[in-house]
């Protein structure tokens, strides 16, 4: 069903603004299609926001979000940012081990979706434990001045795991996999339905760019890794094993992976429903199937 009315001249895309996204965005060039393209660079949540009220076209988002707006968006073929155990950039730090903190105070970045819902799930799951939260900047040392723990996603994790302060730390992909033998989707490009149906042409060109471009930096993460060491520090070493380790992938792999943690959402009333996943294929909408 194509609708004349929702054909826009311009379409926003929303990009992460954290080195795990780098390799989809980084030989992105809008310029290979003649619609014109205006991107924002945000972190996760506000970037959310934006794909939900539809402000925002196209793009990567937190996982959580895609399913808490499964209605209104579909998701682009093959690209996530996803790892198959440890991750390197959700990070829990917590002043004792994490048993300490799972009844007292947990202070979550204000920049995420996926993986703050990611750790309520495995403190009430794993722990049996009911912890008061506090969403905050994501700065450690203010976090943990009134907290036990301190949750931190993308650089900055990357960046307080490069300081020794004796702090406990706790790589939720790593926690995840060991209880669930499952890898975990922390983030999922997608695009709002309505407009998929109105642009598919368009949709199936800026899908194929960013399968592109995946390719390209993959192929060779040079560029990347000493991009990353210029602005956020670290040595080569760090970044290309940072990159080799994550998995930009969506296969039916990382869709079970990423189903599980629907489902316990929804169990866990983190989710107001049930999440079935639409995937845009060649410019069809086909369902995943569990
Ligand atoms: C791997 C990461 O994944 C990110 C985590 C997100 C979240 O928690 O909502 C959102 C987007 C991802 O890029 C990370 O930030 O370290």
């Amino acid at each position: 069903m194509r609708s004349e009315a929702n054909k826009i001249n311009e379409v926003t895309i929303g990009k992460i603004n954290y080195t795990n996204a780098w390799p989809v965005f980084y030989h992105f060039n809008p310029n290979m299609i003649d619609t014109k393209i205006r991107i924002v660079t945000e972190v996760p949540a506000i970037l959310n926001r934006g794909m939900l009220d539809g402000s925002i076209q196209i793009g990567a988002l937190s996982s959580f979000a895609y399913g808490a707006g499964s209605d209104r968006l579909i998701l682009l073929p093959n690209l996530s940012v996803s790892s198959d155990g440890e991750v390197k950039s959700i990070l829990l730090f917590s002043k004792k081990p994490i048993e300490s903190a799972v009844n007292g105070v947990i202070s979550l970045t204000n920049t995420s979706a996926t993986s703050v819902n990611l750790l309520k799930i495995i403190i009430e799951k794993i722990y049996g434990g009911h912890p008061t939260y506090h969403v905050s900047e994501p700065h450690l040392e203010s976090m943990l001045a009134n907290s036990d723990a301190a949750l931190l996603i993308g650089d900055n994790a990357i960046r307080a795991s490069w300081e020794d302060k004796g702090y406990v730390v706790t790589d939720l992909g790593e926690v995840w996999k060991k209880w669930t033998g499952l890898g975990m989707t922390f983030a999922v490009w997608a695009v709002n339905k309505q407009f998929a149906l109105a642009n598919p042409e368009v949709v199936g060109a800026i899908a194929k760019l960013f399968e592109l471009s995946k390719k390209q930096s993959l192929d060779n993460l040079e560029p990347i890794v000493e991009q990353a060491c210029r602005e956020i520090g670290g040595d080569s070493t760090y970044w290309r094993q940072y990159f080799n380790n994550l998995c930009y992938d969506f296969s039916s792999k990382q869709q079970k992976g990423l189903a599980l943690y629907y489902r316990y959402a929804f169990e866990l009333g983190l989710l107001p429903h049930k999440v079935t996943m639409e995937l845009w294929n060649d410019n069809m909408v086909t369902q995943v199937t569990e």
